[in-house]
């Protein structure tokens, strides 16, 4: 049998890609982010076990990672849910609070780990976990696939930390370029 693997080098855009008005170029292939996830999943089955967490994804962005980590999860009494806030139009973040939609499960006494495909400026992370801390939960923990360390305007504990990459805006993997880029197997950055 013959193992075909969703990325490699043959597959992965080698070369610089145009979304919109924005070129872009290879910055995280797919290989890396897989042996990054593989990492922290690792570690989440040894902390969390003989636990019953429920994963939470912050859609849209975090879908990719969020299926990447949790069919690596072993611990047979995790759940997964989807959630939503609002998003960013363009390159910038408009700051503004959203509201958590699309939580129908009660979080009342559950591990709760958080999804999320990056930590910017951190203004999303925060107002997602004071959401969920109102629902009383026994604990919220947060995963993030990316950080821009430059970025944080908040001050968030991060429980598990992918990758820091610099303050330059990036696509691919769940992250998009107003609502372009989703779809690409490896993460490009903006060429500026
Ligand atoms: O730390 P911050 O500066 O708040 O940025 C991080 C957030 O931005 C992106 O979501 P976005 O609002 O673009 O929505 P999306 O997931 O639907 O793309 C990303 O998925 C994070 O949730
Ligand atoms: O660099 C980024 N790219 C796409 N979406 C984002 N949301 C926060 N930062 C980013």
């Amino acid at each position: 049998m013959k193992l075909i693997f969703p990325s490699t080098n043959k597959d992965s855009q080698m070369s610089n890609i145009k979304i919109l008005d924005k070129e872009f170029e290879l910055f995280i292939p797919y290989e890396k982010i897989r042996s990054v996830v593989e990492k922290m999943a690792d570690k989440m089955n040894e902390d969390l076990a003989g636990k019953n967490p429920l994963f939470l994804c912050i859609l849209n962005g975090s879908f990719m990672f969020a299926a990447e980590i949790f069919k690596r999860i072993t611990l047979l009494d995790a759940e997964i849910s989807f959630v939503k806030l609002a998003s960013y139009a363009g390159t910038q973040s408009s700051g503004e609070i959203k509201e958590l939609i699309g939580l129908n499960e009660s979080l009342e006494g559950r591990t709760i780990i958080v999804l999320e495909d990056i930590v910017d400026t951190g203004i999303t992370i925060d107002n997602t976990i004071k959401q969920i801390i109102a629902h009383n939960p026994a604990e919220v923990q947060v995963a993030t696939l990316l950080l821009k360390p430059d970025a944080l305007v908040k001050e968030v504990k991060l429980d598990y930390i992918g990758i820091e990459i610099p303050n330059d805006f990036i696509v691919g993997y769940g992250l998009d370029y107003d609502g372009r880029g989703r779809n690409l197997i490896d993460i490009f950055k903006v060429v500026e």
